[in-house]
């Protein structure tokens, strides 16, 4: 029996000051991998509008979208925990029975675990609701990415004294609300430390410091397929992009010299 990451393990994690890891998957074949390498949580970010589907950000990606993938990746895990994001306007509307709808949709339609929506006091109601009908919600401050019109770019979050002080307040209010964990993107490091510290419910950092209780990172990123894409804050751990395009080069030259297929490759 595989002892799957729940709610509590990252509770005790966070407890125990061990790490919690976290990775981005789109499909089943990373998924598997992700899953198989022990990490704790495998999130299928609205970022797979920019990563897998080629917009410049997240505001096109749809619930569908959001389903079609989280199904693939559920499938490829046998421990992880499996959070989707909620995409832009899904939640956040005047509805509130429309967001818990939508979430519904997503983990009845995917079997993730959990979502995960952007926002502060102004989406508290909504968090809210949707953990009263049953499904856990984790919080996202700082840069959310579905606000990039708002911010004007990809920016660094929170630099000034009241923005901080903001954020401080939005994080009480959704471990209020009862959320279970809070992504902290793209803030100085000191203000993610803070908010830890504060908070009972464990932290995930993307470009927020070495003092949440967890990281996360866009595994194209730490893979370096996407090498286009170089924020600050990621580190590589392989540089694939390098390595596929020379086999994608390698095959082609074969094919084209007449060394690939061989006899052995060939049926008789
Ligand atoms: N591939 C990928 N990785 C991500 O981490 C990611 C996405 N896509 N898409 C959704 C959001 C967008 N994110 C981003 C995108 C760009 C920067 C960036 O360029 N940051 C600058 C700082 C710019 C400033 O504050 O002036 C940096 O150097 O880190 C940061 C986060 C994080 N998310
Ligand atoms: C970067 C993470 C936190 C995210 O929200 C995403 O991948 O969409
Ligand atoms: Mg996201």
């Amino acid at each position: 029996m595989i002892n799957k990451v729940t709610i509590k393990t990252l509770q005790q994690k966070k407890d125990l000051k061990e790490k919690i890891t976290m990775l981005t998957g789109y499909d089943y074949q990373t998924a598997k991998l992700i899953d198989q390498a022990g990490i704790d949580i495998i999130l299928v970010g609205d970022s797979l509008g920019m990563v897998v589907l080629g917009y410049e950000n997240t505001l096109r990606v749809t619930i569908e979208d959001m389903i079609y993938h989280s199904k693939a990746v559920t499938r490829g895990s046998k421990r992880a925990m499996v959070v989707t994001d909620l995409p832009f306007m899904a939640y956040k509307i005047a509805d509130i029975s429309q967001t818990v709808q939508n979430a519904g949709r997503i983990i009845k339609e995917s079997r993730a675990t959990a979502v995960k929506m952007e926002g502060g006091q102004d989406i508290v109601e909504e968090v809210k609701a949707t953990i009263d009908a049953g499904i856990p919600v984790m919080g996202h401050l700082g840069l959310t990415p579905q606000s990039v019109n708002q911010f004007g770019g990809f920016k660094v979050q929170c630099k000034e004294e009241s923005a901080a002080k903001k954020l401080v307040e939005d994080a009480l209010a959704l471990e209020g609300a009862g959320i279970f964990a809070l992504v902290l993107e793209c803030i100085p490091a000191k203000l993610a430390k803070e908010v830890t510290e504060q908070l009972s419910i464990p932290t995930i950092g993307i470009g927020a410091g070495k003092d949440c209780d967890g990281q996360v990172l866009v595994t194209q990123d730490m893979l370096g397929i996407l090498s286009d894409f170089t924020p600050r804050f990621v580190r590589r751990y392989a540089d694939l992009d390098n390595q596929i395009k020379q086999a994608f080069k390698n095959y082609k030259e074969e094919v084209q010299n007449g060394n690939f297929p061989s006899l052995d490759e060939s049926f008789s």
